[in-house]
């Protein structure tokens, strides 16, 4: 499994997209706007800032956990699948909610505890919780801000509450602290202020090529698989 981490709106949709493609891979997004569960919830979530997220930010999580783990139980049956999101991005935000005072002690270590119980065992198997290879996309916070804003979602508006730029931040910040700590897997970091690999496809290439060479590396891409790949491309 691969697992795309970042800010909100730092691209991972994007990536995730492109990724699997170029692999021909299963891929699993978040997809919000059309899932029901999540959107209700997350409008619920953003509605009066601190306020809302006080009141509705654990059983979101609980909300994420369920919808993640029925992807989690595909997706680890496959090879090379890609997730725009997963437990680990999850566990990142519900810790800076919980940080920030916005999940309580209690309702946390239920959350932990429900979240490892799931993991230790997916499908009847045994897993770590670790995917093979994690993707980090480095963006700068005022860029991350500046897209959440270009997609025009109503709830995510900082003009209808601006204390969200605050907590768009704060996220942001939470990223970056999780990445500079971050060893159990493998991690590459993809630096968003360099490549734009939506636009511009020779950027486009060279992520590409940064990914699957470390996929051929950790022996998830065989390199006759990678030629191929790479010829196709052209
Ligand atoms: N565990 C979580 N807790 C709280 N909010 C979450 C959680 N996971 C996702 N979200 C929110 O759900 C929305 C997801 O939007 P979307 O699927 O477009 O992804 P994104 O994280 O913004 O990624 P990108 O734009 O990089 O693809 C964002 O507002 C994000 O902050």
């Amino acid at each position: 499994m691969i697992y795309i981490m970042g800010t909100i709106a730092a691209g991972k949709t994007s990536l995730a997209k492109i990724l699997a493609e170029d692999l021909q891979s299963p891929v699993y997004y978040e997809d919000v706007e059309n899932n029901g569960l999540i959107l209700n919830m997350l409008e619920k979530f953003y509605s009066s800032g601190r306020k809302s997220r006080k009141s509705n930010g654990a059983i979101l999580q609980i909300a994420f956990l369920t919808f993640r783990y029925q992807q989690l139980r595909q997706a680890i049956t496959q090879q090379n699948a890609v997730m725009d999101s997963s437990l680990e991005s999850d566990f990142v935000m519900a810790s800076q909610l919980h940080d920030h005072g916005e999940i309580d002690e209690e309702d946390f270590n239920v959350y932990v505890t429900l979240s490892q119980e799931m993991q230790a065992n997916v499908n009847g198997i045994p897993w770590n919780g670790l995917s093979d290879l994690v993707i980090y996309l480095k963006i700068d916070a005022d860029h991350a801000i500046n897209e959440i804003q270009k997609r025009g979602r109503e709830m995510e508006n900082t003009t209808r509450e601006p204390g969200l730029t605050d907590y768009y931040q704060r996220v942001h910040h939470a990223y970056e602290n999780w990445a500079n700590g971050y060893h159990p897997a493998i991690l590459l970091t993809i630096d968003r202020e360099r490549y734009d690999y939506v636009k511009n496809a020779e950027d486009r290439n060279d992520v590409l090529d940064l990914i699957e060479t470390k996929l051929k590396d950790l022996g998830k891409l065989s390199p006759k698989t990678l030629e191929k790949i790479k010829q196709k491309r052209k």
